[in-house]
């Protein structure tokens, strides 16, 4: 389901240097399986793909189907991990565009999701709750630590304007949240809210295929067995180390890192990739970022910023590597039409399709960047459906605990981030 192909970046080593990485990449490895290494008490989101809870699955797909019935909007407040998974899986295989019926089945639609809590603008909270006047609304409020400010102040101003509205407004509240403590888990015990657990051992940036993820996916219609599944099954190839993309991933990168190279770019040319790359981010900026090491991630869409950042790419500072996510098979080609004129100078496209096109434009941008000095590799994904996508985001997180303990780091705590809160909650005057 996941091929990574790191060629053209070979190119900028020498012969040898990717095996003589290779029994340290191993080893990192065996250290992830094995539980030996910083932070495995944070293995948990590997347990749950070894040891799958079909009943949990089923329970959402149940609430998920009673929320599909009766919403028109699933609100989910979170941040960081609490949302990025669910909003890049919904974004990769939602419709892009809605329409009042599905067209086939005649079904009404499905609930829209939306996202809040993932900021502090509150113009972005006015404006909201204006368009959710006279629709009916749930919301899912998903926080571990059920402390986060974003999520909980988002919490506090819906929650009473869904009180105001709903008499059943309990029933339309759905927490998310650590199975035994923290503020949002007593709210949710106190007014008798449904309520997921976030398993303790899974660190947000790993939570995705937890009912944190799995609930808003399936409210999204969108397969989460197949999705889970997909992910099982990856986990279960990447357990040997011979023939591993993962570690081929994590070594790889290691190797620029110790050369030098400070950034890691993840380019798609499939917009409905970009929510991937975002969750993408968080994912390899918590787990790496720290102790003064770690390629910084930036998530970048093709060919829309080839078109702002691609001279920067291109001839810049030498110092990024760039890996390509890219979609093996690419379903409803789309035809150029035949105008019969060449007025716009396209007629040498015509009859040929959208896709191909977009193919040629990968590949011309992988030799273009790699001519100019950039180390490029890339992921495909056989296509996109929910078990390739499940399988894509247990290979980057495979790959992201290998490539922190290459870098001597723990790739499961964030220290770092709680600075800014300090500083944000003295100004604040918080008690
Ligand atoms: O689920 P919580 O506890 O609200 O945390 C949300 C996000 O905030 C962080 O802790 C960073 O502040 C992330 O690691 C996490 O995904």
């Amino acid at each position: 389901m996941i091929r990574y192909d790191l060629s053209t970046a070979l190119s900028f080593l020498e012969a040898h240097d990717l095996e003589a990485v290779r029994p340290r990449a191993e080893a990192a490895h065996r250290m992830l399986l094995e539980r030996t290494g910083p932070g495995h008490e944070m293995l948990g989101w590997r347990d749950l793909l070894l040891q799958p809870d079909d009943a949990l699955l089923e329970d959402i797909d149940t609430t998920a189907a009673e929320i599909r019935e009766q919403a028109d909007v699933f609100l989910c407040l979170g941040i960081g991990g609490s949302y990025l998974g669910a909003r890049a899986v919904i974004e990769a295989l939602a419709p892009q565009f809605r329409s009042p019926v599905e067209a086939e089945t005649e079904r009404p639609r499905l609930p829209e999701v939306l996202f809040a809590g993932h900021h502090l603008s509150g113009r972005y909270l006015k404006e909201l709750l204006a368009y959710l006047e006279g629709k009916s609304v749930y919301v899912n409020v998903i926080s571990k630590s059920g402390t986060t400010l974003e999520t909980m102040l988002a919490f506090r101003v819906l929650r009473p304007w869904l009180e105001a509205r709903f008499p059943d407004a309990a029933r339309r509240i759905i927490v998310t949240t650590d199975p035994a403590r923290g503020r949002l888990h007593d709210m949710a015990e106190t007014f008798g809210y449904r309520r997921y657990a976030i398993p303790p051992g899974v660190g947000g940036r790993f939570s995705v295929l937890t009912p944190v993820g799995l609930l808003p996916i399936a409210v999204a219609g969108i397969d989460i067995r197949s999705l889970f599944y997909g992910a099982v099954e990856m986990c279960e190839r990447l357990t040997d180390a011979s023939d591993n993309p993962a570690l081929d991933y994590a070594a790889l990168r290691y190797l620029f890192h110790e050369r030098g190279y400070a950034i890691e770019l993840l380019a798609v040319f499939e917009p409905r990739l970009s929510g991937i790359g975002a969750w993408w981010q968080q994912l390899f900026g918590e787990s790496e970022g720290k102790a003064g090491k770690g390629l910084y991630p930036d998530a970048i869409q093709y060919s829309t910023d080839l078109h702002s950042l691609g001279q920067y790419v291109q001839e810049g500072r030498r110092h990024l590597i760039e890996t390509f996510l890219m979609v093996e098979r690419e379903p409803e080609p789309l035809t150029i039409p035949d105008t019969g004129d060449d007025r716009d100078g396209l007629a040498y496209l015509a009859g040929r399709t959208v896709q191909e096109v977009n193919r040629k434009a990968y590949e011309g941008t992988r030799k273009a960047h790699a001519d100019g000095g950039a180390p490029v590799s890339t992921v495909w994904l056989e296509r996109l459906a929910p078990g390739p996508l499940g399988a894509c985001l247990y290979f980057f997180m495979h790959a992201v605990a290998i490539s922190g303990y290459l870098l001597e780091v723990n790739p499961f705590d964030q220290p770092g981030v709680e600075a800014y809160k300090r500083e944000m909650y003295r100004l604040l005057g918080k008690p």
